[in-house]
This record gives C-alpha cells, structure tokens and sequence, in this order.
C-alpha cells in the first residue's frame, strides 16, 4: 500500500485539558488514487492532512508512506492550502521557480515552471505579478508549484474553498485533468459533497466529535467526469444522510456555547 493510516489519533491540549480530535482513524491510499477527506466543519480534516503533511504530530498510531514512518514534512508530499500564500514581489514564473531553485539549476527551474504553469493554463501569465491576476488564476499557481517538486503525493486542503462557483468548476476541470495527466496520488480535504463526487475515486465520510471515519465510498466512475446530477444522486443522498447528524452535532455544540457565555 502506498499511504497508511493505522489505529490514528489525535488531542489537543485546550484550555488545560485533553481533546480528542481525531479517533482510530484507518485508511490506505493506493498509487494513482484520488481519495477525498469530506465531512463537517471542525471534524479534523486539516489536522488528517496536516499530520499526513508530517507538520503535525499524531498522538498515537503509525502512517507510512511507501513503507516508510511518516516522523516530519518532506518533499515527496506537496501541499496546496486554501490560500495561494505566494510571494506578491515575485512573477508568477518566479513563484513557481522558488522551490526548485536550491536543487537545480536557474534554466532548469525557468523551464519545469514553465511546464507546470502550461499544465494550469498559466503559459501566457509568467510575468505576471500576483496582484495582477484573480483568485483562481493564483490557486492554479500554487498548484503548479506543488506539483513542480514532483511530489509522491500531492496534498490538497480545501484548495478551491475560497472561489466563487463558476472558477471552480473550472479548477475542477483542471484538476481531473492533471490528475489524469500526471498520475499521482491526491489527498483532498473539502466539504463540498458535489466537489467530492466530481474527483475522487474515493469519498472518506468523516463524523465528528471526535473525528472518525464514517464510510469510505467508492466512486467507480471513468474519467473525465462527465456524470449527470440524476447519476449522482444516490451517491449524495448516502453521504447527506451520514452526515446530518454530524451536522446537528456541531450546531448544537455551538448553541450550547453561545448559551454559556
Ligand atoms: N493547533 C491546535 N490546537 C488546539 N486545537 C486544535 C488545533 N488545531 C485544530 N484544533 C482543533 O481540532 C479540531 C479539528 O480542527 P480541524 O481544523 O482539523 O477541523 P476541520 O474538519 O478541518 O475543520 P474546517 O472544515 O472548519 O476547516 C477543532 O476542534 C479545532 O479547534
């Protein structure tokens, strides 16, 4: 198996006590697959990918990736955040190329952003600053430069979760198309059901306080993707109705809390 995830969890220290975040999390991820992290807000989806990223710790469990333990970051795993964070006093080439700078050459760097920026239908944008082009158009850029250092796997927390609706779509597009492309294995985080059914080859269905996994479920479709929304259907209400009580759970915490103040 390529990634995996066995016996996982995760506290936090808040406020002075102990709170499970994440409990007896179990996955594997094959090579070549597409596998999305979907469920409610706060069920501890960035801290999954955060942990797979080796940025955050798991307080118990192993995760390996090839074989090997997971124990820090490492440039075999890439990540995309919902922020481009790109540097606003570089071009759009020179963002791509700043990762790529301390292992090759400047020709070298210049020519594989290059490459990576034609793939997210950047090539006529290189010397654009940031400033200078949308949100979409700078996400598309962050994932150029995740993917120019060639990672393993690529790392996506809510990437398209600050874009309006017709942009991604869009990346959508783009995306399938890289991962059809490149061939490598994506890690998602989002909580858009119809985001998660357009890409992945598997959905994992999160439930909340603590975070576990509810289903994991397999989308068999080819790609590129073009089912209708009566194909989907059956598929959506699945995972609606596996997450409306997650969904009740987290609106009554919050209620609970406004309460106590
Ligand atoms: N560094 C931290 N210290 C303490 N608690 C944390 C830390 N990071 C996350 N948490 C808590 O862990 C829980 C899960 O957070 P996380 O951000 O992983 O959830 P999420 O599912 O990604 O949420 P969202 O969809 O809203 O981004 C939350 O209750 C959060 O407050």
């Amino acid at each position: 198996m390529f990634l995996t995830i066995n016996n996982l969890n995760k506290s936090f220290i808040n406020k002075g006590s102990s709170e499970l975040v994440l409990s007896n999390i179990n996955l594997d991820v094959r090579e070549g697959e597409f596998v999305s992290i979907l469920g409610p807000s706060g069920c501890g989806k960035s801290t999954l990918l955060s942990i797979v990223a080796g940025l955050t710790s798991a307080s118990e469990g192993n995760i390996e990736l090839s074989g090997t333990p997971i124990k820090g970051p490492g440039k075999e795993r890439g990540m995309v955040f919902q922020q481009a964070a790109l540097f606003p006093w570089l071009t759009v080439l020179e963002n791509v190329m700043f990762p790529l700078l301390p292992v090759m050459s400047k020709k070298e760097a210049a020519e594989k952003a290059k490459h990576y920026l034609q793939m997210v239908q950047l090539g006529s944008y290189t010397n654009h600053s940031p400033h200078e082009i949308s949100g979409g158009m700078q996400q598309r850029v962050a994932i150029a430069r995740a993917l120019a250092m060639d990672p393993a796997l690529l790392l996506m927390d809510e990437p398209f979760g600050a874009l309006d609706e017709q942009t991604r779509s869009r990346l959508h597009e783009i995306l399938e198309n890289i991962f059809i492309e490149t061939k490598k294995t994506i890690l998602f985080v989002t909580h858009s059901i119809a985001e998660s059914l357009k890409l992945s080859d598997r959905i994992v269905v999160m439930g909340t306080q603590p975070g576990t996994i509810l289903d994991i479920i397999e989308l068999d479709f080819p790609r590129p993707r073009s089912q209708s929304k009566e194909e989907l259907l059956s598929y959506e209400e699945k995972i609606q109705a596996l997450l409306k009580s997650e969904i009740d759970k987290v609106t009554e915490k919050e209620q609970k809390h406004a309460a106590s103040r």
